[in-house]
């Protein structure tokens, strides 16, 4: 039996979700790109595309996105919760705990089925901004933003956070972050996700695995770190001088390298830079950028490692007034449509996750009598 470190190179499950096709440099999402699709759909035509297999047609999304508006409400519990829990707590261990609460509301919650499964996803999707947007505000002791009826889903989501009404090009940059991180083939969060599913567990069980996962820097909660590095530099050349000192020390600098680009640049974080770019433009701001492209550079030079997206979402998030600790929290609730079509694909077509091991520990002790 061969042993693979971290899994490297194994392929771990057959899927009709997505693939990055690395030499092709596309990110191929059931057929298509998904940079073409965050440059032309929004993001709830991808999570359909997702959940369905197939691009929605105008009246498919307008009762789709009318779908998840309507489930934006949550449980009074979910609210008091958030209310007690230590202020201290993260907003991601806010989002696990009411992913799990939410699992006691469902009546399906032991249907398996791909209908069931799909109730489900809904019902979650609508729901998470809501989770995160309400439990931010009352950790931070703030009212809670009540749901904008005329907004669109990101445009709302995006409102909820801020409680300011976004503009066309901060929707539609939030909108185009949301598709980037929608999905991207079996990272750690998304292998989680199956292996749970796989003891035909529940779909909020799944997606309370895969918040655990994606909370590590090593995965998802890298972009606040990005963020956090970005603020204590403060400039260019702080930022140039700490990214020199942590690699003298070698230390990992987040939001650069990535298991399957290597030493190629993330698509989607390419795609997020020119959102940078226009937001900086637009706002005659162009601090972010340049202390942003300064890392890119001494990375590239010093490592030979590129930006992968969570490098290049943190300043965006930042230019459109979001709070550090959502940053990740964000990074989930976009996952969200792609975990829960990798469950439903887990559900229907599963055979049980049970690798082996190569055993270096002592044999042939004896119990001493
Ligand atoms: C959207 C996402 O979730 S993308 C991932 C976000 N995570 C980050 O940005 C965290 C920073 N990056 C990393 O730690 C890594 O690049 C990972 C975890 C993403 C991928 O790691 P792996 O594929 O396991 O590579 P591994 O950890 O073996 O690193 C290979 C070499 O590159 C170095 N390296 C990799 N990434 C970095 C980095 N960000 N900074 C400095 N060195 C790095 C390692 O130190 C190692 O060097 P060595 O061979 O001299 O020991
Ligand atoms: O693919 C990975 O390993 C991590 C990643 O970029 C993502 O989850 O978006």
């Amino acid at each position: 039996m061969e042993f693979r470190p971290g899994l490297e190179n194994v392929v771990a499950a057959e899927t009709t979700i997505s693939f990055l096709d690395v030499e092709n440099e596309e990110i191929v999402i059931r057929g298509y790109d998904l940079i073409e699709l965050a440059e032309t759909k929004s993001y709830v035509e991808v999570a359909f595309l997702l959940l369905e297999g197939k691009l929605p047609s105008e009246q498919e999304r307008a009762r789709f996105e009318n779908e998840l508006l309507a489930k934006r409400e949550l449980p009074d519990v979910l609210y008091d919760v958030f209310s007690k829990l230590p202020k201290t707590t993260h907003p991601m261990d806010a989002l696990r705990t009411g992913i799990s609460i939410l699992a006691g509301f469902d009546p399906l919650i032991d249907d398996r089925s791909e209908q069931a499964n799909k109730t489900k996803s809904i019902n979650l999707l609508g729901q998470m901004p809501s989770i995160l947007a309400s439990s931010y505000h009352l950790l931070n002791q703030q009212e809670v933003i009540p749901p904008d009826e005329n907004l669109s889903y990101s445009a709302n989501f995006l409102y909820m956070i801020t409680g300011k009404k976004p503009t066309e090009l901060e929707t539609k940059i939030f909108d185009r972050s949301l598709i980037a991180y929608i999905e991207h083939e079996m990272p750690n969060s998304t292998f989680a996700a199956r292996v749970i599913s796989s003891t035909h567990a529940d779909l909020y069980g799944a997606l309370a695995g895969a918040v655990s996962s994606l909370k590590g820097h090593l995965h998802g909660g890298a972009n606040e770190a990005v963020m956090y590095l970005i603020e204590e530099a403060g400039t260019k050349e702080n930022f140039e001088r700490l990214i020199k000192q942590k690699l003298a020390n070698k230390e990992r600098i987040m939001g650069f390298g990535h298991r399957v680009y290597m030493k190629k640049m993330d698509p989607r974080a390419l795609l997020m830079k020119k959102a940078l770019q226009q937001l900086s433009e637009q706002r005659g701001d162009f601090r972010l950028l340049e202390i942003c492209e300064a890392g890119e550079t001494i990375m590239r030079e010093e490592k030979g490692l590129y930006p992968n997206l969570d490098y290049y979402a943190a300043p965006v998030y930042y230019m459109l007034g979001i709070p550090i600790d959502l940053y990740t929290p964000i990074f989930f609730s976009a996952r969200t449509a792609g975990l829960c079509a990798h469950v439903i694909e887990q559900h229907n077509n599963n055979r049980l996750f049970r690798p082996r091991v190569k055993y270096t520990g002592k044999r042939s002790l004896k119990v001493q009598q």
